[in-house]
């Protein structure tokens, strides 16, 4: 199970204050455990089992099993909380037994749309167009391009065939299913897409790619039960939650993300949609960042450590033994012989204590302990931070389902795109 502990040589938050805070979070606790009203139309993941549930995860296996039997390549069409959740496990975890994934619908440049045609030369390929209201450029770009690709390659038939659409009940993705011959699987209503990993959306893809996705949804389901259940002040997404907001109050405006592990690297970018759609509204809210160790260590760790006091860290710290690699010596004079014999393991956490050593000088460090990097954990993952960035956002007043925000650009660019 994750865990959670604070490094921070100031102690900037006390022990009584922390308890005080936490005390004052559980209504918020409470209302996120018992599901709100006014967001109905958004708690559809609360419950894990509702959309990853005996019959749907079978569905999914099935069509899945069908793809991997048919494609050497599928492409994933999806932008934001259409494309992130299942990125970040495939990227981690994918072992290519499956067929290569390619991703579509989250570009608007030319060079990067010919890249994407270019992967799937010479390849038998399937497509899923993964869009909550089907009114987002990318996606729909991207779709009608992939569409006439298959037009081009395949009889109308097959290529009608190599069509999935994760796509809203009632809406005109699925009207354009029934028409056309296309599969459709439902886009949860009641999820708005940075919550959607454990449904079709996230899972259908991952699937594609090799991935135990019944592990990932037992791994949700834990989390959602030690969430739901216990003491509040053993609660670890109250604890997070408060954290965050006790240090945002403090002036730290950013959160930092990081880990020593670059298999995250695509996590990050779900992390950053959760928490910058979800908290960023009402002039408010925690900027979320991420960083790579240790390789930017040797770029932005100088801003971290000596730079403008503007973020606290949080750390991702695998602790599973999942790899290993022992330098050995080659009999050169390179004046690396301190590290004969040690294990790339080791190494790399003597840089994770190091620096949460060095960096708790300056800045309060939270470090989630993670059992290992698989696909029940990812579950643990996802889930977790759903909910704690669901009772965040409430400890911050405002709505954590919304985006209005990201409306103000589109309406310019539809303008000028003569929509
Ligand atoms: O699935 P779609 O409706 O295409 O939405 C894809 C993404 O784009 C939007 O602009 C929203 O800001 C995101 O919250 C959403 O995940």
């Amino acid at each position: 199970m994750l865990k959670l502990s604070i490094r921070d040589q100031r102690a900037l938050v006390g022990e009584a204050e922390l308890t005080a805070a936490i005390r004052d979070g559980v209504p918020a606790l409470q209302l996120a455990q018992a599901g709100e009203e006014r967001y109905a139309d958004s708690q559809g993941w609360l419950n894990v089992d509702e959309w990853a549930g005996e019959e749907i995860l079978a569905n999914i296996e099935r069509i899945a099993s069908h793809i991997r039997e048919t494609c050497d390549a599928f492409v994933l069409i999806g932008v934001g909380g259409s494309n992130n959740a299942a990125r970040a496990v495939i990227e981690a975890l994918a072992d290519g037994s499956g067929p290569e994934i390619v991703y579509a619908g989250n570009t608007l440049s030319a060079n990067a749309m010919n890249r994407m045609l270019k992967k799937l030369e010479g390849k038998h390929f399937a497509i899923d167009c993964i869009a909550k209201n089907f009114e987002t450029l990318e996606p729909g770009a991207s779709f009608r391009v992939l569409r006439r690709e298959l037009a081009a390659r395949y009889s109308p038939e097959e290529a009608a065939s190599r069509i999935i659409c994760t796509g809203t009940y009632g809406s005109s993705l699925e009207e354009l299913c029934k028409t056309e011959g296309y599969t459709f699987v439902p886009f949860p209503t009641n999820v708005g897409g940075r919550y959607t990993a454990m449904t079709y959306v996230g899972l259908l893809p991952m699937a594609v790619a090799g991935i135990d996705i019944r592990a990932l949804v037992r791994g949700a389901s834990d989390m959602e039960t030690a969430l739901h259940t216990g003491a509040p002040e053993d609660n670890l997404a109250l604890r997070y939650a408060v954290l965050r907001n006790l240090y945002y109050q403090r002036g730290y405006k950013l959160e930092l993300l990081a880990s020593f592990e670059p298999q995250f690297r695509w996590f990050y970018k779900w992390w950053v949609q959760l928490f910058a759609e979800s908290e960023g509204k009402d002039g408010k809210g925690l900027f979320p960042v991420t960083a790579e160790f240790s390789e930017e260590l040797h770029a932005v760790g100088q801003y971290i450590q000596d730079g403008a006091p503007l973020m606290f860290e949080t750390f991702l710290d695998v602790e599973a033994r999942q790899d290993s690699l022992v330098v050995m010596p080659d009999g050169k004079a390179d004046y690396f012989d301190y590290l004969n014999g040690k294990d790339f393991y080791d190494i790399n956490k003597a840089a994770f204590s190091a620096t949460v050593t060095a960096h708790s000088e300056k800045l309060p460090c939270l470090i989630f302990d993670v059992p290992a990097l698989d696909a029940y954990n990812f579950g643990q993952l996802f889930y977790f931070f759903q909910f704690a960035c669901y009772i965040s956002g409430s400890l911050l007043g405002i709505d954590p389902f919304n985006q209005p925000g990201v409306e103000a650009y589109k309406g310019w660019m539809f303008k000028a795109l003569g929509k």
